[in-house]
């Protein structure tokens, strides 16, 4: 399953990089505002909410139309969300960069760019469009790629999520010194969903580091667990693209302490 998409993501990133010189993305950070920085909300009181800008998923398919991701987003940001996640993965997400864009050029918070990165120039890419966080994904990031990756993001500015499935993938979260890590839990392999993947793997994380839980988020109680296991923040998609009142959705995830 993750292969596949990869091998789509490539094909088309191949098509962009003919128009677009690395040169010229570099050239347009200079136009580009500063990166928001995350990382104060995220270490502060109570759940922080990633919310997420998401229109179908290989899981579940078609979620929600979103013909307006920049209304959708700002009423994310009017409930309280932290940061948006906006996927740009065009073939299985429906998503894409203008959607970022227009995410950006709306709200105050920073934003996450959400993609299957494996190359420094869909980092550049993500920065130039306004990109305030960038995900990493462990799995997909062989060897030195993870390292090199993480800090060719962090000499951009970006504020890496970087996102594990299992023990192994942790440790080399932490290894390459990641300073928010998101314990997703569905398995990007099977697409299951396994809610007590993060219990499991918190312990591995040092507490100087943000914890986030990842998928499966349904409502207020799902919040208390992960932050009772000492999620700082969580990342929800589903439950806010297809519920009626994403404001007071994400109103209800914010805040929640121990
Ligand atoms: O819609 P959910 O179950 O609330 O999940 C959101 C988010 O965790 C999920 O979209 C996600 C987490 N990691 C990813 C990596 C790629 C694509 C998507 C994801």
């Amino acid at each position: 399953m993750l292969d596949g998409i990869v091998a789509g993501v490539l094909e088309d990133l191949a098509v962009r990089q003919a128009t677009t010189s690395e040169a010229d993305l570099r050239a347009a950070l200079a136009d580009v505002e500063p990166p928001r920085d995350p990382m104060p909300h995220f270490r502060g009181p109570g759940s922080s909410v990633i919310a997420e800008v998401k229109r179908k998923s290989p899981s579940k398919g078609a979620l929600a139309d979103i013909p307006d991701p920049a209304a959708l987003a700002s009423e994310y940001a009017a409930g309280g969300a932290a940061a948006i996640s906006v996927l740009t993965e065009q073939r299985r997400f429906g998503g894409s960069l203008d959607d970022l864009r227009a995410v950006r050029a709306t709200v105050d918070v920073p934003v996450l760019r959400k993609d299957f990165i494996v190359t420094e120039y869909q980092l550049l890419e993500a920065r130039a469009a306004g990109a305030d966080l960038a995900l990493l994904m462990v799995v997909s990031l062989p060897g030195e790629r993870l390292r090199q990756l993480h800090d060719y993001a962090r000499e951009l500015g970006l504020t890496v999520l970087m996102e594990v499935h299992d023990e192994a993938e942790t440790a080399r979260a932490v290894e390459v010194g990641a300073e928010l890590v998101g314990v997703n839990a569905r398995n990007l392999k099977t697409l299951e969903v396994d809610l007590d993947v993060f219990g499991r793997l918190a312990p591995l994380i040092p507490d100087d580091r943000v914890k986030v839980a990842e998928s499966g988020i349904f409502g207020p109680q799902d919040v208390e667990r992960f932050v009772g296991e000492g999620a700082g923040v969580v990342l929800v998609g589903e439950a806010l693209v297809k519920d009626g009142a994403p404001r007071e959705a994400v109103a209800a995830m914010t805040g929640i302490t121990r």
